[in-house]
C-alpha cells in the first residue's frame, strides 16, 4: 500500500451530540428569553412605592439571571460542533524522516514537588519511543536547587544503565518506572519468559537503589527554593555511568540537560512562562517541535510524539497547525472523585468542542508545539541589527531564529563558547525580553496572566491564525497528580480564576480582542473561559436573596398556580378580588390582570430553565462515562468553587489590575498526605482549609437551612405555599447539595470535619446577615 497517500488522521463530527446540543441550545434560549421578558414586564407592573423591597430583590435576582444566562450562552459554542479524531501512527514516515523534538519539563519547588516524582517524569521522557538522536529532554529547575541536579544525575545513570535498555528490549508500555513497578496501569506486557522475569527483577532492584539514593540526596541537603542565584546549564550526558550494565553495547540515548535560570529577588521572573521562554534549547538542539510537561505529568504512552506527528506532519494542515494538545489525565482519581479532580467537563466537552472550531486552548502541559509558532515566525523579516537590540549580542542565538539553523554538535557541549551562550541566555534579563519587544514581535509565552497557557494560546496562537488539534487517545498519553483535597483544589482554582479574569479585564479581553481575529464561536469559547469565574455573582445572589425574601414573605419568582388552585382559589374570583386572594401585595403576580394564566405560564418557564439545564448536564455526564453521582459531585463543586475561588480569584484579578497586588503563582502541592488520600478515596470532603475558603460554604448552607425551615413553617401557618414554592425549592436544593457541609459540622468526628469555631462564627455571620437584611427589606 502506498503510505504517502493514506491519511495520517481523520476527524469526525460527533453528529448525534451536535444535534442534541443545538436543539437544547435553541429550546433553552427560548425559555431564557421568556424569563427575561417576564422579569422586564413585571418591573413595569409593580409601580406602587410600597413594593420597593420586592422590586429591589427582583432586580438583584434578575441581574444574577442575566449574568448566568450570558455565561451559559457563551458556553454554547463548545456544543456546536464537537469532533473526535482517529490517528494512524503506523503510516508515519521512517524514523530517519521524523523531525526532532525538545521536551521541556518544569519544576519549581522541591518541597511541594517530590524529587522522586519529578525524576520519574524525566525518566519517562528519556524513554519515549522516538529516535534518541532526535529527542532532547530539558529540565527547567525554577527552584535552582542542587538536590534536583544531583538527583538528575542519578536518574540518568539508572535510565541509561538499566531502564531504557529494559524498555526497549521488551517493548515496555509504561515507561515511568514508579508506575510500572506499582502496576498502576495493569501492565499486561506480552513478555513473561524467565529471561524477562530475571531482567525485571534486576531492574526493579536497581530502581530501588536509585530511589534510596534520591532519598539520601534529599536527606543530606537542605531543601530551599533559592531565589537569588546565577544561571546553571549542565548537560547530563557527560556524567559517567560508573556501575552501568555489564553489556557493553553503548545504548543510544537522548540528550538530557539541566537548566536553572538566573533569579534575582529584585527582578520579576514571570513564573512558569518565564521558565518556558528560555532560549537555551535553541542553542543546544533547536528542535522544530517542543513538548511541554509539568513535573508531575509523566509520559504514560511512549508513542505520544508519534501520535502528535500524525497531525504535525500532515501536509494539508501542518502549515497552519500551531500545536497538538493532549488532555490532562491523572493517575490518582478515585471512583467517586468528590472534587471532580479529573475536570471531566473541560477535557470531554470544552476541548472536544473547540477542536471542532479553531482548536483547543493551550492547557499548560501535554502539548507538542511548533517552535516557529512560538517565536520565530513573526521575527522573520526584522533585520539582525535590530534584533540584537532586543536579544542582546548573542550571535548564535539570533542565528537560531533562522529556519535552517543547525546548533553546534552537542557532543562537544562542554565547549566553552556554547556554555557561555546558554548561560547568558538563562540569565535574568533574557526571560522578560517579550516585554521589551515592539508589538508585532510579542512572542513566546506571555507574562500578563498567571494562566499563561490560556493567555498564550489566545494571543499568540489562535489570534495569530494558528490552529490547534486535540488528541485524546484511549490510553492516556500523560498522567499527572490531581489535587485531591479541598484546600489544594480551591487554591489551584483561585489561581486559575484570577489568571482568567486578569485576561478578561485586560485589553486582550477575548470578546473585544478576539472577534476580528477569530471566528465568532472560537471567540465565545475564549470569552466563556475568561468570564466563568463571574459565576460567583449569580451564585452568591441565588444563595442569599431569595432566602432572605422567603423569610420576609417577599416572592421573587412567579407563583406555582397548581398549588394555589388547590389551596386557595377554590371559589374565589381572581379577576375581581386580587387582594383578598393573593394576600397583601406580595409578589408581582398580585398586580397582574390575568394573574392565574400568566403566572402559571412563567412558573413553567422557570421550572423548564432549571430542569433543562440539569437534564443537559446529566446527559453530558452520562454520555462521557460519568454516573449520577458524578453529576451531583460536579454540581456541588461548581457551587463551592463559585462562592469561594471564583469570588477570591476575581477580586485578586481586579486588585492586580488596580495595581494593589502583585502576581503570585503558588505551585500546587503534589505531596500525598495519607489521611487526606484516605478521605478522598472514601468520597468524603476534607474540610481542612483556610477559614476564608471554608466560611462562605458554611454560612450559605446555614442561611439556606434557616430559610427552608422558615419557608415551610410559614406555609404551614398561613396555608399558603404557591407564591413561595420556587424559593422553598431553591433552598431545599442548596441544602441538599450542601449536605456534606451539614454532615461536616454536626456528624463527623474525623480530622477533615468542619472545626466548631468555624461553625459558630458562621452561625453568627448568618444571623447578622439575615437580621440586617430583614431590616433593609422592611424599611
Ligand atoms: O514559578 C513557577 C511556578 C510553577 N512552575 C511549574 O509550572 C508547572 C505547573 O504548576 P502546578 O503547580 O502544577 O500548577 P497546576 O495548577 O497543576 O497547573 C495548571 O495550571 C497552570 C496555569 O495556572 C499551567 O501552567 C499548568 O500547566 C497546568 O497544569 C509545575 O511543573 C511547576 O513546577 C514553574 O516552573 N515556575
Ligand atoms: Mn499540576
Amino acid at each position: 500500500m502506498d503510505h504517502t497517500t493514506l491519511p495520517l488522521h481523520l476527524s469526525h463530527v460527533q453528529k448525534s451530540s451536535s444535534i442534541i446540543n443545538r436543539s437544547h441550545t435553541l429550546l433553552h434560549s427560548i425559555a431564557l428569553i421568556a424569563l427575561i421578558y417576564y422579569r422586564i414586564a413585571s418591573f413595569f407592573q409593580i409601580t406602587k412605592p410600597s413594593n420597593f423591597p420586592t422590586t429591589f430583590s427582583c432586580l438583584l435576582v434578575f441581574t444574577g439571571e442575566l449574568i448566568l444566562s450570558f455565561i451559559w450562552f457563551l458556553g454554547q459554542a463548545y456544543r456546536f460542533r464537537p469532533v473526535y479524531r482517529t490517528i494512524f501512527p503506523e503510516r508515519l514516515p521512517e524514523n530517519a524522516e521524523l523531525p526532532a523534538v525538545d521536551v521541556f519539563i518544569c519544576t519549581a519547588d522541591p518541597s511541594k514537588e517530590p524529587t522522586l516524582e519529578v525524576m520519574n517524569t524525566v525518566i519517562s521522557a528519556i524513554a519515549l519511543d522516538y529516535p534518541p538522536d532526535k529527542l532532547h529532554v530539558y529540565l527547567s529547575d525554577d527552584g535552582g536547587c542542587s538536590v534536583t541536579l544531583e538527583a538528575m544525575k542519578e536518574a540518568w545513570r539508572f535510565a541509561k544503565g538499566y531502564w531504557v535498555p529494559f524498555c526497549r528490549a521488551y517493548g515496555i508500555k509504561t515507561r515511568c518506572p514508579e508506575a510500572y513497578f506499582l502496576g498502576e496501569e495493569g501492565n499486561n506486557e506480552s513478555s513473561s519468559g524467565s529471561e524477562f522475569m530475571a531482567d525485571r527483577e534486576k531492574v526493579k532492584e536497581k530502581y530501588e537503589n536509585f530511589k534510596s539514593r534520591v532519598m539520601r540526596i534529599r536527606q543530606n541537603s537542605t531543601i530551599i527554593v533559592n531565589r537569588d542565584h546565577t544561571a546553571v546549564v549542565e548537560v547530563i550526558n557527560d556524567v559517567s555511568i560508573d556501575e552501568a550494565s555489564q553489556e557493553d553495547k553503548a545504548e543510544e540515548m537522548p540528550l538530557l540537560v539541566y537548566v536553572s535560570r538566573e533569579k534575582r529577588p529584585s527582578l520579576p521572573h514571570h513564573f512558569k512562562a518565564g521558565a518556558l521562554n528560555l532560549r537555551v534549547s535553541a542553542m543546544i538542539s533547536n528542535s522544530p517541535y517542543i513538548l511541554v510537561l509539568d513535573c508531575d505529568m509523566y509520559c504514560n504512552d511512549p508513542t505520544s510524539a508519534r501520535q502528535a506527528m500524525c497531525f504535525l506532519l500532515d501536509p494539508k494542515i501542518s502549515p497552519s497547525l500551531g500545536f497538538v494538545q493532549f488532555p490532562q489525565k491523572f493517575h490518582n482519581i478515585s471512583k467517586t472523585d468528590v472534587y471532580d479532580s479529573q475536570f471531566r467537563y473541560a477535557f470531554k466537552v470544552l476541548f472536544q468542542g473547540m477542536d471542532g472550531l479553531q482548536g483547543p486552548i493551550v492547557s499548560g502541559t501535554g502539548f507538542y508545539i511548533k517552535r516557529e509558532a512560538l517565536y520565530a515566525n513573526p521575527i522573520k523579516d526584522v533585520d539582525v541589527m535590530e534584533l540584537k537590540q532586543y536579544f542582546g549580542p548573542s550571535n548564535e542565538f539570533i542565528k537560531s531564529f533562522g529556519r535552517h539553523y543547525k546548533p553546534k554538535d552537542h557532543q562537544h557541549s562542554s565547549s566553552v563558547t556554547l556554555m557561555k551562550e546558554t548561560q547568558y541566555l538563562a540569565s535574568s534579563e533574557r526571560y522578560f525580553w517579550t516585554e521589551f519587544l515592539p508589538k508585532p514581535t510579542k512572542v513566546g509565552f506571555l507574562y500578563l496572566s498567571v494562566a499563561e497557557d490560556y493567555f498564550t494560546g489566545l494571543v499568540n496562537m489562535h489570534c495569530k491564525g494558528w490552529k490547534s488539534v486535540y488528541c485524546d487517545p484511549v490510553r492516556p498519553a500523560f498522567l499527572g497528580a490531581a489535587t485531591t483535597n479541598l484546600n489544594d483544589v480551591l487554591v489551584q482554582s483561585t489561581r486559575w480564576s484570577s489568571g482568567l479574569v486578569e485576561v478578561g479585564l485586560s485589553r486582550f479581553c477575548p470578546l473585544i480582542y478576539g472577534p476580528k481575529k477569530m471566528s465568532a464561536l472560537q471567540t465565545m469559547c475564549y470569552g466563556e473561559l475568561a468570564f466563568f469565574p463571574f459565576y460567583f455573582l449569580p451564585l452568591w445572589c441565588f444563595a442569599t436573596i431569595p432566602q432572605l425574601c422567603l423569610l420576609n414573605g417577599i416572592a421573587v419568582y412567579p407563583e406555582d398556580v397548581f398549588c394555589k388552585r388547590k389551596l386557595f382559589c377554590v371559589g374565589c374570583d381572581p379577576e375581581n378580588d386580587n387582594a383578598k386572594c393573593y394576600g397583601s401585595g406580595i409578589g408581582p403576580a398580585a398586580y397582574w390582570g390575568d394573574v392565574t394564566v400568566a403566572s402559571n405560564w412563567f412558573f413553567m418557564v422557570f421550572s423548564f430553565v432549571f430542569l433543562s439545564s440539569q437534564s443537559k448536564h446529566i446527559q453530558e455526564v452520562l454520555s462521557t462515562g460519568g454516573s449520577m453521582r458524578s453529576w451531583i459531585n460536579e454540581q456541588r463543586i461548581w457551587m463551592i468553587k463559585s462562592v469561594t475561588c471564583h469570588l477570591y480569584g476575581s477580586l485578586d484579578a481586579i486588585m492586580k489590575r488596580l495595581g494593589m497586588k502583585e502576581a503570585n503563582f503558588m505551585p500546587t502541592n503534589k505531596v500525598m498526605d495519607v489521611e487526606q488520600t484516605r478521605l478522598y478515596q472514601m468520597g468524603k470532603i476534607d474540610f481542612q482549609t483556610s477559614i476564608m475558603l471554608l466560611a462562605p460554604l458554611v454560612i450559605l448552607t446555614i442561611i439556606n437551612v434557616v430559610s427552608f425551615v422558615g419557608g415551610v413553617t410559614r406555609a404551614m401557618v398561613t396555608g399558603k405555599f404557591s407564591d413561595m414554592f420556587i424559593q422553598v425549592f431553591l433552598s431545599l436544593f442548596i441544602v441538599t447539595m450542601g449536605y456534606p457541609v451539614i454532615e461536616g459540622m454536626i456528624l463527623r468526628k474525623d480530622k477533615g470535619r468542619i472545626p466548631p469555631s468555624v461553625s459558630i462564627l458562621s452561625v453568627l455571620v448568618s444571623m447578622i446577615f439575615l437580621s440586617l437584611g430583614s431590616l433593609v427589606l422592611n424599611v
